[in-house]
């Protein structure tokens, strides 16, 4: 049997576009590839890093392990003066979910936009120097989505000028926060803040959690890890913890008061900005969240792409090779969508970051006017893509078929370890709900001369996308830019309008939004879909140099429009947007596309530049000598250090011998 290293080779002689070309693409600049570049390769060069050994070790083992890669990623960060966009790549290629993912992620972030100027200045010095560690604790036992429903009190006490941050049911104990369970030494906890019996709801209060000598408790603090959780090694490095406040005491300037502000004398006074604000930090992540789903999903495409050029299955003639699995259409059909949509997002992600970055910049000016299309679309995406990079991985682990399911493979825990972002950072289906009250409101104003702006401004037009039809008449139609977009834009506008009618016979409208959910979320999902085709054809109206290269991304473009309508061919359909006829052509456009992505496959995933070590799987390995390297590592697994494993004499073999008795009796 042949090795996969000749296929391989030959798959990438077959690319008809400039590889390193598409890399800069990926990467978003050539800056930003050569810092990934660098940062990828001094990773993976050192052995403190090496991370093939993390299933095998069990729970204890593994955080310690963490704690230890933590440690050095820190003392590296400082020795090699690395800046920001450089450690956050080292996080991110060191690839093991920490407790510093919270303390810089949440924590940090959370004093940034919800602390005073005097706030920032006491605390940000002491986190940015590792000197103290926090986490954010929002989430209870009882309440994660509805974050109006947290029960943890802070009670002002005027006569010591002191918040008593206070547990009052079980239910209320702090259950979740990442970094909790075992490390943090302070936290931004979320709380009722409670004046004189007056409950002026929750606001974020920074509540130190363990001494910085002994690290112990502090007083009035029960705080452990929850648990084990889903998977082998994934998110089980990260201590996420339970906390329960017994009449704890702070001084009234560690609430976070740029938002509301307590006085001295106890007057609650609210400042000149949006309550919304102290959702702020969820925002943040959202976007970040967003930008790591095309990381995530990329990463699992490469090594199912790799692995079904080198795998072989049927079709062999007259003692020839068999047919290599990328080779079968529907291996096609189930695969390149998802190479299409790791790059969609990472567009989608690119654009998202530049509107948070502009929207960040118009709140500090005191311009509060974009903070609900920021809300909307980074809920929205943050919902659409990681719902769609959990299911991508999965399919991708399918795709590999048996091999898929080792360890080996790296997919089982680039699953285990992704899937929880369907639900941390606002579950998928909360979310869009958001987003819809967002398209609601906007169809609402419709008429009042309030024009839709940013990702609704399409909305304007809603009268003509109300009389749209389709005019496509052959398969090439479906490549227009212009046909795609309009198509997407009628369906998403004639979806929100039919259930803003369906909203208005509801005398009571929470309860129309409550019985018309399920379409809510629908006319949501379009509206995101939406969001993600236009960002990346608007991608492709930009100059986009190297051979070949926007050819490629034109195909892949392509690909990720009509897949979705493909996949929501019902609500094209049903909203009168495109006939079925019109339907049967972009099935056929997207076959052809799929013929074009074919020999473009191996090529289009070695673009994302990743390591061996990042990739983390034999199947996916870039030399694509996947059969030795999995048979070698087998015997690598500790069941294979003996031949007659622990347990056989002492359970099995009295078996054995028993039934040998039996036999002969
Ligand atoms: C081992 C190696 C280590 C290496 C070490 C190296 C060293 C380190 C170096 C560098 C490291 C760098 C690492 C960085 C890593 C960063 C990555 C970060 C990863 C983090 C992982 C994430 C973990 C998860 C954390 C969490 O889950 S935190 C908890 C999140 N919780 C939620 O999301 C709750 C969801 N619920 C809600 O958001 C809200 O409650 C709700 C659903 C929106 C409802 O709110 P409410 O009841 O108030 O509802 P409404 O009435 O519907 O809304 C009122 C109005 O407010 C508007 N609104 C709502 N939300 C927002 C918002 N967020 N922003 C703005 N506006 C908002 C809403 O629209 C309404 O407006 P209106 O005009 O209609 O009134
Ligand atoms: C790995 C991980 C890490 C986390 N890290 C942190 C952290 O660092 N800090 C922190 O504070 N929290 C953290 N969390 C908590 C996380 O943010 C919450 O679990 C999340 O926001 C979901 O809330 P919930 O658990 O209350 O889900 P629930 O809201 O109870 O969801 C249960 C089900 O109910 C549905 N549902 C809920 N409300 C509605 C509604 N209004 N309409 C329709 N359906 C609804 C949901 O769709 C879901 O199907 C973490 C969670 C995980 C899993």
């Amino acid at each position: 049997m042949e090795d996969g290293v000749d296929h391989l080779a030959f798959e990438r002689n077959k690319a008809q576009f400039d590889v390193e070309d598409m890399k800069i693409i990926w990467a978003g600049s050539r800056q930003d590839f050569e810092l990934s570049d660098r940062i990828s390769r001094l990773v993976a060069s050192d052995p403190a890093f090496r991370k093939d050994d993390r299933t095998t070790l069990d729970r204890k083992e593994l955080f310690k392990n963490t704690l230890r890669k933590a440690a050095y990623a820190w003392k590296r960060i400082n020795e090699l003066r690395l800046n920001e966009q450089e450690a956050y790549k080292l996080r991110s290629f060191v690839d093991q979910p920490a407790f510093t993912d919270l303390h810089w992620g949440m924590f940090v972030p959370a004093i940034q936009g919800q602390g005073t100027d005097e706030q920032q200045q006491k605390w940000l010095p002491l986190a940015y120097r590792m000197q103290i560690i926090g986490c954010y604790a929002q989430t209870e036992l009882g309440h994660g989505s509805n974050v109006q429903g947290l029960e943890t009190t802070a009670t002002f006490d005027p006569k010591t000028d002191e918040f008593v941050i206070h547990s009052p049911t079980l239910t209320s104990s702090k259950w979740w926060p990442g970094g909790l369970g075992k490390i943090s030494t302070h936290a931004v906890a979320y709380a009722r803040l409670i004046i004189g019996g007056e409950d002026h709801g929750v606001h974020g209060f920074i509540v130190q959690l363990r001494s910085l000598d002994d690290h112990l408790p502090l007083p009035g603090i029960t705080i452990g890890d929850i648990g084990m959780k889903f998977g082998n090694a994934a998110y089980n490095t990260m201590d996420n913890g339970v906390l329960r406040f017994d009449h704890v005491r702070i001084p009234r300037n560690q609430m976070l008061m740029r938002v509301s502000q307590v006085t001295r004398e106890g007057k609650y006074v609210s400042s000149n900005v949006p309550r919304q604000l102290v959702y702020g930090t969820m925002v943040n992540v959202r976007q970040k969240i967003v930008a790591d789903a095309s990381v995530a999903l990329s990463r699992a495409v490469c090594i199912a792409t790799r692995y079904s050029a080198v795998r072989r299955q049927f079709g062999s003639h007259n003692g020839g090779l068999e047919t290599q699995v990328i080779d079968y259409k529907t291996q096609q059909a189930r695969l390149f969508p998802l190479l299409a949509s790791a790059y969609a997002f990472r567009f989608v992600g690119g654009w998202l970051k530049w509107l948070y970055m502009d929207v960040t910049e118009r709140l500090q000016a005191n311009d509060f006017s974009t903070l609900p299309e920021a809300h909307a679309c980074t809920a929205g995406l943050k919902s659409l893509t990681t719902t769609a990079t959990a299911d991508g991985i999965e399919e991708c682990r399918k795709l590999c078929g048996g091999h898929g399911y080792l360890c080996s493979s790296g997919l089982p825990e680039l699953f285990a370890v992704y899937v929880p972002a369907c639900t941390y950072e606002g579950d998928n289906v909360v979310l869009l709900l958001q987003v819809a009250r967002h398209l609601m409101k906007t169809v609402s104003q419709l008429g009042s001369g309030n024009k839709p702006v940013g990702t609704t401004a399409y909305m304007a037009r809603v009268e003509q996308l109300m009389q749209y039809h389709s005019d496509v008449e052959k398969a090439e139609d479906w490549l227009k830019p212009n046909v795609v977009l309009e198509a997407f834009e009628a369906r998403a506008s004639r979806m929100s309008v039919a259930c803003a009618q369906n909203l208005s016979k509801f005398a009571n409208p929470e309860e129309g939004f409550q019985e018309l959910a399920a379409d809510l979320v629908d006319a949501a999902v379009a509206h995101c879909q939406l969001i993600v085709v236009s960002k990346f054809i608007e991608k492709l109206q930009q100059d986009i140099p190297g051979k070949g290269v926007k050819k490629q991304l034109e195909v892949l473009c392509s690909i990720y429009a009509l897949f979705l309508l493909h996949k929501h061919l019902g609500d094209f359909l049903s909203t009168g947007c495109i006939n079925p006829k019109q339907g049967s052509l972009a099935s056929e456009q997207l076959r052809n596309l799929y013929s074009q992505v074919r020999p473009n496959a191996i090529a289009l995933v070695d673009a994302f530049n990743y390591t061996d070590h990042y990739l983390g799987s034999i199947l996916g390995r870039y030399d694509g000598n996947v059969y030795p390297k999995l048979y070698e590592e087998a015997w690598k697994d500790p069941l294979n250090d003996s031949v007659v494993p622990d347990g056989f004499k002492e359970y099995i073999q009295p078996m054995l011998k028993q039934q040998l008795r039996n036999a002969r009796l």
